[in-house]
């Protein structure tokens, strides 16, 4: 066994962070729709997340945002001339397109990848599966850079294996790290992964919900496990409670998490939650460790407080010390029960004995929560020594990116703001510059 840290890459968020409510099934998605975005108090409250939590000494990084507007895909569905052309005519034609084209969601990293560190792998490395992300148009563009981008910061393919995203179709639905888990003794020790699915696309009778999306297929998540080496024993498959995706829990990380050998959840999480809690602790006797299942009843907090207030979508961070703390939204705070909930958490003399909570309302209003702007990536001294070292969070970093955003983002962007073509430019000149700073030219195509 070999010791590893967990990183988290938060997703810079872009310059071009706006409402456009392009999310069905993503209840802030649709409640903001059209509401005016500050992009740079977005990217600060970001950036201050990935500072404070690096100053208390847990492993940090970030991942780029992505070159807005995506002209591939607008000259995809026909749109053409200059780049001037080809917003004017999308603003006029299909001004849900542009903003599709415009979104800044790559920010929510949880989306980007699925991972599997090289203590689970056959072949010891640590591999990423790239999320296809096809059920919303706006996110079915991002896997191309999102490959990119990780293969520029894990190119050293003795230690990393980055994989395409999956086919794009609805059988292999894949939104990536949001619907896993990993639960393990240690970050460094073999664990079990635990793969969430929405729907069975070759078993039509199965469960599935009625109203929204389900956007993880178990096709899916079979698919990454294959690609990764897992081992069959440790591979465990569990299936989301439809009636939870109906009431707003798109992906699994809206309804549960975990980290090391804790399972926080809420009872309504799973298709069956006995059965499920069960699997899981078997799986775990494989790797000799003991699950700690962290159960929220519906009577202290219903789906929709969970909804509304993304207590689940929090961050689970193993301290030096050995306990956890749980990085939540402020939201969690305004929330009565959910507060309260919180407050008895912390004082059980469970694992998890601190609550740490940010302010990250711009993208809160999109359905992001602290666990959707990061992906966890476990990583031993020398894999972390392999990869690219220019995302990895510092004071001096951080400095820099402050001032970068301060001169480069807009902090007022409207829906009719997008038709604006320096806005592109703006996007584009910023964009160059962060490549400098982050030491990665040449990341983006305009770049060419
Ligand atoms: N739970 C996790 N891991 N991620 C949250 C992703 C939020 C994202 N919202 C959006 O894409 C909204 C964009 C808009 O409406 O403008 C989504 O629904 O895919």
């Amino acid at each position: 066994m070999s010791t590893a840290r967990e990183f988290n890459f938060d997703g810079l968020v872009g310059p071009s962070h706006n409402y456009a409510g392009l999310s069905f099934g993503n209840v802030a998605s649709h409640n903001n729709i059209n509401s005016v975005s500050n992009p740079k108090e977005a990217a600060l409250q970001g950036l201050a997340k990935m500072r404070a939590l690096a100053s208390r000494g847990f492993a940090q990084a970030l991942l780029p945002p992505q070159d807005r507007p995506n002209f591939r895909l607008l000259r995809s569905v026909g749109f053409s001339g200059s780049d001037a052309d080809v917003i004017a005519r999308a603003y006029k034609e299909a001004p849900i397109i542009l903003a599709s084209a415009y979104s800044a969601s790559p920010m929510w990293t949880a989306n980007a990848a699925t991972v599997s560190p090289s203590a689970d792998t056959a072949d010891g490395r640590t591999h990423f599966t790239v999320a296809n992300l096809n059920n919303k148009l706006h996110r079915s563009y991002e896997h191309t850079q999102t490959a990119r981008a990780l293969r520029a910061l894990f190119g050293d393919d003795k230690h990393f294996a980055v994989h395409d995203a999956l086919p794009p179709t609805p059988a292999f639905g894949d939104e990536g790290a949001a619907n896993h888990t990993r639960l393990c003794a240690s970050h460094g020790s073999p664990g079990i992964e635990m793969f969430v699915y929405g729907r069975v696309e070759f078993e039509p009778e199965a469960p599935a919900p009625k109203r929204f999306p389900a956007r993880q297929t178990l096709e899916a998540c079979q698919a990454v496990a294959r690609l990764h080496g897992l081992d069959g024993q440790r591979a465990v498959f569990i299936q989301q409670d439809p009636d939870t995706i109906d009431q707003g829990v798109f992906h699994n990380d809206v309804i549960a998490v975990g980290n090391g050998n804790v399972l926080f959840y809420h009872e309504h999480a799973f298709v069956n939650e006995a059965a499920t809690i069960a699997t899981l602790q078997q799986a775990m006797d494989g790797v000799r460790a003991e699950l700690r299942p962290v159960r929220v009843a519906a009577k202290d907090v219903t789906v929709a407080d969970a909804v509304g207030s993304y207590l689940f979508n929090s961050q689970l961070l193993s301290r030096q010390d050995g306990k956890m703390s749980l990085v939540v939204p402020q939201e969690c705070q305004e929330n009565q029960a959910v507060a309260r909930y919180l407050q008895g958490l912390v004082a059980s003399g469970g694992p998890i004995d601190e609550l740490i909570s940010f302010d990250l309302r711009q993208s809160m209003r999109n359905g992001g929560g602290p666990a959707c702007l990061r992906l966890r990536v476990a990583l031993t001294d020398a894999e972390a020594a392999a990869m690219h070292q220019g995302v990895v969070m510092t004071d001096a970093l951080y400095t820099r990116l402050v001032d970068w955003v301060g001169r480069h983002y807009r902090d007022h962007l409207a829906p009719s703001d997008l038709a604006d073509p320096a806005l592109a430019v703006e996007v584009q000149t910023a964009l160059d510059e962060l490549t400098t700073i982050l030491g990665l030219p040449g990341l983006y195509d305009f770049q060419k």
